[in-house]
């Protein structure tokens, strides 16, 4: 096994305690599957360097590493699981079907990947597959219709190049996990590989909750993605409603917290339906205990909403709408006075550094943060707000829209009010 297979309780019980265990994913064969016909399709802005991209974030693990962070990767954690027979056939018979390929494919590629190791089924699942990929020996002529005379071979299996953000897909929240139901289509296949990690792979004890699973039921308007989730502490969960993630879901997770006694408020900011602001932590990002890092321009036009459990409500939750101050709610629900640091470049280089993840940092400890080296003025501003800021670069990895705060998904991390 690639990673370590002692199994503990895991946690997350601040946005910025010391962040002890994190998963990540290295950009790699998925990227390479992206063109400048597919790439909006696929959320991404632009075609990446692959090398440089996976040089970047190499640079950002070790920088991770280096403060003791643990970092676990998605692609080894996956091929774990696919090590093991009942892990393999889960993943497999979700994936490889008649509905998703057509019979007789579906059972060629199957018995074809039944065989495959498992690190490279691994890249498989998570970078992509095209008809014209595999080799010629595997399949009979069921294939043919797929490729034969085409430029444009079909796709068995979709590259999944968001999986870098793992802050999405699925989301600690205290003592237990939401497999994310993604709102964009690019997205969705994405919970499948997640599921399988935390329901196969031995670091992950079974002892953890589960607050959301819509893997296997039709979500009708459920969509929910981590970066709108923040467990920040003392009970209180920050929870966005913009582009993607619903009420619905937000209500269904407030539900199982509040049964389990794991959170006593959710409070929810409705933001503007937007791609730059896609999610909560694209305008706001927890620094240390009492920094925050803002947005200012979205974070003004949030609706603020409290859920909270109250068995004289049918369905047990208790709404109130708390006005639109989102930081001063969120202050007086910790005890805390937050201060708000913001881009100080003006109306368009602010815009600019709120759109390459200016906004968008990861806390290793209270007070130290990593963050993209190319938003100098919010950088400059964090700093003399007494925060460590780590810089990694942002020339590729930011065109998937994601800063280091997306990039990771904290397993194990501390409290800290
Ligand atoms: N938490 C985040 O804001 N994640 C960034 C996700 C970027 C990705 N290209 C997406 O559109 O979903």
């Amino acid at each position: 096994m690639a990673t370590a297979a002692t199994t503990v309780s895991h946690g997350v019980w601040s946005e910025v305690g010391t962040l002890r265990r994190v998963m990540v994913c290295r950009p790699g064969r998925a990227h390479e599957h992206l063109t400048p016909t597919n790439c909006h399709d696929l959320l991404f802005d632009d075609v990446l360097d692959v090398p440089r991209a996976q040089r970047d974030h190499d640079l950002f693990v070790s920088l991770m590493r280096e403060r003791g962070v643990e970092v676990l990767e998605l692609h080894d954690l996956l091929s774990d699981v696919l090590d093991i027979p009942e892990g393999r056939a889960f993943v497999l018979d979700r994936r490889v079907n008649h509905a998703a390929m057509g019979v007789g494919v579906a059972e060629d590629l199957r018995a074809w990947m039944e065989e495959m190791p498992s690190d490279q089924l691994a890249d498989l699942l998570i970078g992509g597959l095209v008809s014209d990929q595999v080799p010629s020996d595997v399949f009979g002529t069921c294939i043919d219709p797929y490729h034969v005379n085409s430029d444009d071979p079909e796709l068995l299996i979709a590259p999944l190049p968001n999986t870098l953000f793992t802050r999405d897909n699925s989301a600690w929240i205290y003592d237990g996990v939401e497999l994310s139901s993604m709102f964009w289509e690019a997205r969705q296949r994405e919970v499948l590989l997640l599921a399988a990690v935390y329901r196969f792979h031995p670091l992950f004890d079974y002892t953890y909750r589960t607050w959301l699973n819509t893997l296997d039921e039709d979500t009708g308007y459920t969509f929910i993605e981590g970066g709108d989730i923040m467990p920040v502490g003392k009970g209180v969960v920050l929870v966005g409603m913009g582009e993607r993630s619903t009420f619905q879901a937000v209500s269904r997770i407030a539900s199982s917290l509040f049964q389990a006694g794991s959170a006593q408020r959710v409070i929810a900011a409705r933001m503007p339906k937007e791609r730059a602001a896609m999610h909560l932590d694209t305008v706001f990002t927890l620094c240390s205990e009492e920094v925050v890092n803002i947005y200012e321009p979205v974070v003004r036009e949030m609706e603020v909403f409290s859920l909270r459990p109250d068995d004289s409500q049918r369905g047990g939750i208790r709404v109130t709408h708390d006005g639109g101050d989102f930081v001063g709610t969120v202050s007086q629900a910790l005890g805390v006075h937050l201060q708000p640091v913001t881009s100080t470049a003006g109306r368009y280089g602010a815009e600019c550094e709120q759109w390459n993840d200016g906004n968008n940092v990861v806390a290793l400890s209270p007070g130290v943060v990593v963050a993209y080296d190319r938003n100098y003025s919010v950088n400059a501003n964090l700093r003399a707000a007494g925060i460590e800021v780590l810089e990694v670069p942002s020339s590729e990895l930011g065109r998937g829209r994601g800063g280091s705060h997306c990039m990771t998904c904290p397993i194990d991390r501390d409290p800290v009010y």
